[in-house]
């Protein structure tokens, strides 16, 4: 899953708009999280272990799962400028090595005042829900990320 960025202001949001990608979880993406992060529980590391797990097999790390949550939203909705602020998490099945995650982001509430995004977040594997939460994230406004090009009636400050 590399996406191409997209930049939404929060002039952009409304409820209701959302964004989906899929990832197939590679043992090589959970290997580089276990290295990257120093978690090298062997429930998903070690086939022997995991085996004897009720899961029955290695699982990825539930941090990973939820980093694809940021990769949506910080290259799709919003997209580049997006800052988070918190995330719920709630792991409600395990995501084995192989399988498709599909994250979906959808926009939830919004606050102009604060510029803040809330969104829904949800990671499903064949059709079944297996992590799902909150994200809050700060949304740049248009001025914020180019003010040059707002005082030039929107055109980018280079024209
Ligand atoms: C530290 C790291 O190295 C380790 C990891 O990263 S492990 C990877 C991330 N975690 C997972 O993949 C776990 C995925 N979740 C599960 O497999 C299951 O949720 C569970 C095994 C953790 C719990 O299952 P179980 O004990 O069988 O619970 P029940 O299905 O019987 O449900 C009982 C009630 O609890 C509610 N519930 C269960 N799990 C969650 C959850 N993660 N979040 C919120 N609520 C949960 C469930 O809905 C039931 O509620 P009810 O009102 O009784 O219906």
């Amino acid at each position: 899953m590399m996406p191409e960025l997209r930049v939404l202001y929060f002039e952009d949001l409304e409820v209701g708009l959302s964004e989906t990608l899929n990832k197939v979880i590679a043992s090589s993406d959970v290997v580089g999280f276990a290295e990257i992060t120093g978690d090298r529980n062997p429930i998903h590391l070690s086939e022997h272990f995991a085996a004897r797990t009720p899961f029955g097999t290695r699982i990825a790390h539930g941090l990973y799962t939820a980093g694809l949550i940021s990769a949506v939203l910080g290259t799709r909705l919003p997209g580049p400028g997006a800052v988070y602020i918190s995330q719920t998490l709630n792991f409600r099945a395990p995501v084995r090595i192989g399988d498709t995650v599909e994250v979906t982001v959808e926009v939830a509430e919004l606050v102009p005042e604060r510029r803040r995004a809330r969104l829904k977040c949800t990671c499903s594997v064949a059709g079944e829900v297996v992590l799902d939460g909150e994200a809050l994230v700060k949304v740049p406004t248009k001025a914020e990320a180019d003010p040059l090009a707002v005082r030039m009636g929107g055109r980018p400050a280079s024209a």
